[in-house]
């Protein structure tokens, strides 16, 4: 580099930058050289360099939900992201969706191999959709029964990148550690990836979903169900409607089965946290890859515990589910690929005894040291609650608090139901009864 003189030709290299706490930012260098032939062989060398790096995507199929969070994502990909591909010479198809699920049943039919990876412009629950499309059609590629519950699903080939603009942007945060646009773009842009655990859930042997991070009953399941019917308020829905779940204290009886992990390395209790080249995972990933060349690990009865009672909250994390008002998460020290499941069971307390533990999500206290909250690593689980489907339709907890999630049909009468719902990754499942298992960790996410 040396001063510019009027007959240089100036060329400009951009590269990425560290910034403040996981926030990386483009920067470049300008370079001025009165030898054109020279100038192109330095350009044509640092292409051919960027070449050889075959991690790098060079074409993209892009999603945009223009109604996510703070319905920004179409400005935020148009202002923030495309220059960015454009400067990396990324050609992309740009997909604005018109409706719920337009994202998920393009991907089950199109034919995705001449994209190197897909980009979500939205929340938790885009990235949903887009691992639903792109798991569903690799099973149906490959005729594996998503409905069986034991079947052994086929990995995705292809990467899947977010750009954060949803509501709690939870997958961006666990992986990145910030919801920075530009940082994902870069990210994806360099080609980084990270392997993520899945999760199924099923009632009664159907298929219902696949969980990435959070499924929630209790607590979670009635704050989305909520919160639904307030989205015009935006990322504040949950917490008006975190609020008025709070107040109601609602809590569910029912049984959890569950399968400890007890191959894998590393505890729910554990100070270390999962950071990139985790070591848990790797160890855990070959554990797996072992298992599963092998024979099917065969479970007998004394493996499954049993805990039953009254609980305010069950969750299922399959990451730290870290956000913006949890820093630290859920689960803190949930592992991102290591094939387990963080089951957290919060029994009836009092509120204020809920509050303190809520409270200790956004601080640095270990919100499981507390006597109504166990913690389990799992790698399998089963939710069975005492009131059937058809129980929850007929017994109803008649006026017993003003703040209860009222039931839909008599919205006048003040009952509340007796069982929640799930949250799925910031998707409601109606079905109380699950049975969930890791599956596979699969869609290397680009901004890993
Ligand atoms: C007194 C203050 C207490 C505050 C407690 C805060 C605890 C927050 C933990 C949040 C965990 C979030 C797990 C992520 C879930 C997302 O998948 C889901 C959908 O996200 P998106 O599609 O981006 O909207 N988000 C939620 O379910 C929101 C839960 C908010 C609960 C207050
Ligand atoms: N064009 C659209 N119109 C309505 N809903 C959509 C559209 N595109 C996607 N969705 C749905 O919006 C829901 C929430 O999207 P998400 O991007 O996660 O935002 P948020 O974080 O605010 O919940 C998802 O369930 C997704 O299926
Ligand atoms: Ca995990």
């Amino acid at each position: 580099k040396r001063l510019s003189r009027q007959e240089d030709v100036p060329r400009i290299l951009y590269y990425v930058q560290r910034s403040k706490e996981h926030h990386w930012c483009c920067a470049e260098v300008t370079f001025y050289c009165s030898d054109q032939l020279l100038c192109n062989q330095w350009v044509q060398a640092l292409q051919r360099r960027l070449d050889l790096q075959g991690v790098r995507p060079k074409n993209l199929l892009v999603f945009i939900n223009p109604f996510g969070g703070k319905q920004l994502g179409k400005h935020i990909y148009d202002k923030k992201v495309a220059p960015l591909f454009q400067l990396a010479s990324i050609t992309t198809e740009v997909i604005v969706t018109e409706h719920a699920n337009h994202a998920r049943d393009h991907l089950a039919e199109v034919d995705l191999r001449i994209y190197d990876g897909i980009v979500c412009v939205g929340g938790d629950g885009m990235f949903s959709e887009v691992i639903h499309g792109l798991i569903c059609q690799t099973q149906k590629i490959a005729g594996i029964d998503q409905n069986d519950p034991n079947s052994k699903l086929v990995a995705c080939s292809l990467r899947i990148g977010i750009i954060p603009a949803g509501s709690t942007d939870c997958i961006c945060y666990a992986t990145v550690g910030v919801n920075d646009p530009v940082t994902s773009a870069l990210h994806i842009i360099v080609g980084d990836s990270q392997p993520m655990d899945v999760s199924s859930v099923h009632h009664n042997n159907t298929f219902l979903k696949y969980s990435v991070s959070l499924l929630g009953y209790g607590f979670y399941g009635d704050v989305l169900k909520d919160s639904e019917n307030n989205r015009w308020m935006g990322p504040s829905r949950y917490d008006f409607s975190g609020f008025k779940t709070f107040l109601s204290h609602q809590c569910y009886e029912g049984t959890v089965l569950y399968l400890p992990a007890t191959e894998t390395l590393g505890n729910p209790r554990d100070e270390s946290r999962c950071t990139a080249g985790c070591y848990v995972c790797q160890y855990s990933g070959k554990l797996l890859d072992l298992s599963n060349n092998k024979q099917e690990l065969k479970h007998v009865e004394e493996d499954w515990k049993v805990v039953k009672g009254k609980f305010l909250a069950i969750n299922a994390a399959n990451m730290s589910c870290a956000c913006s008002k949890s820093p630290m998460g859920l689960s803190p020290a949930a592992h991102l690929a290591d094939g387990t499941i963080d089951l957290i069971l919060v029994r009836k307390c009092s509120r204020f005894n809920f509050l303190r533990h809520l409270i200790r999500h956004t601080n640095k206290d270990d919100q499981f040291d507390l006597a109504f909250v166990e913690v389990y690593r799992v790698k399998q689980f089963i939710f069975t609650p005492k009131y059937s489907e058809e129980d929850n339709i007929d017994i109803r907890d008649i006026g017993k608090n003003l703040f209860g999630q009222f039931c839909s049909d008599h919205p006048a009468c003040g009952c509340s139901q007796v069982n929640s719902n799930w949250n799925c990754d910031g998707e409601i499942i109606e079905h109380a009864a699950v049975e969930v298992r890791y599956v596979l960790f699969c869609c290397l996410e680009l901004s890993g």
